[in-house]
């Protein structure tokens, strides 16, 4: 029985390269959809925001030069891509999904139009939100939080690379210790840099809670959407 009637899913880019390098890893891309199927099959409404470390960052584009709102509209377009890959992979295993694009391409994906994605919901179609807030100089964290309150989401997941909120990245410093739960206010406030504060700062005004988890532990999403105890949640 799910815990939820609708969510957020935030999926981390840079998880859906597995193994590899670069780029999108097609085991890990069917197993990540083949999870968030279980979900579906579970009742609950899903819609997701993909990021796209996997191709490019905009931080990364500034660092060597370039204009920052130019590599933050190519970071936005790889987020497209990432967003296709994830709904063709999606019809591949007999789900029905949408994509809706923050930038104009209508060529390619359509538009975000609110009462549209509520009405996919609804449907029970799985929406998969691509270029970001559509501004640059925000995050595909930021973007999620902005969707799930938008769309009366009832949680924000994120699955990332790493099982929780930890005291520090943990990928840094191997003493740091894990939060079971903190509020938003402690994680603002100590900097954890697991979302950006943007991103923190709108779920704690909007109420919306996130639930911050491994996407390598198989069957974790399923079980954070049953409301089991699984990574941290960040809560007002
Ligand atoms: N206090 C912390 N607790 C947990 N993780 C942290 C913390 N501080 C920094 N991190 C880092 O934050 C990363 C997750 O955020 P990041 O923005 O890099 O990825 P993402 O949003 O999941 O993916 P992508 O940007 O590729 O879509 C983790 O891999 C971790 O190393
Ligand atoms: O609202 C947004 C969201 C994203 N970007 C740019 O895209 C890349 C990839 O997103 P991640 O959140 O890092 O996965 C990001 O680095 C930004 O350059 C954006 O400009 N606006």
């Amino acid at each position: 029985m799910a815990a939820h009637k609708r969510i957020l899913l935030k999926l981390s880019g840079e998880a859906l390269m597995g193994d590899d390098a670069y780029g999108i890893n097609r085991a890990t891309i069917v197993r990540i959809v083949r999870e968030i199927q279980e979900v579906t099959q579970l009742g609950t409404e899903v819609a997701v925001v993909i990021g796209g470390g996997n191709i490019f960052r905009g931080v990364a584009g500034g660092s060597v030069g370039m204009d920052r709102a130019t590599a933050d509209y190519m970071g936005m377009l790889a987020t497209v891509m990432n967003a296709l890959a994830l709904a063709d992979t999606m019809r591949q295993e007999g789900m029905t999904a949408r994509v809706m694009s923050a930038i104009g391409i209508e060529q390619v994906v359509e538009p975000y139009v609110r009462p549209k994605a509520l009405q996919y919901l609804e449907e029970g179609k799985v929406v998969v939100f691509g270029a970001g807030t559509g501004n640059p100089f925000f995050t595909t964290d930021t973007a999620a939080a902005l969707r799930g309150a938008e769309i009366g989401a009832e949680i924000m997941l994120k699955a990332t690379k790493v099982d929780g909120v930890y005291t520090a990245d943990p990928k840094k410093d191997p003493s740091a210790t894990r939060y079971t739960r903190l509020s938003f206010d402690e994680a603002i406030t100590k900097n954890l840099q697991v979302l950006d504060a943007t991103a923190f700062a709108l779920c704690r005004d909007q109420k919306l809670p996130i639930r911050v988890f491994s996407i390598f532990k198989p069957g974790a999403l399923k079980s954070v959407v049953m409301g089991h105890d699984e990574g941290t949640l960040v809560h007002v």
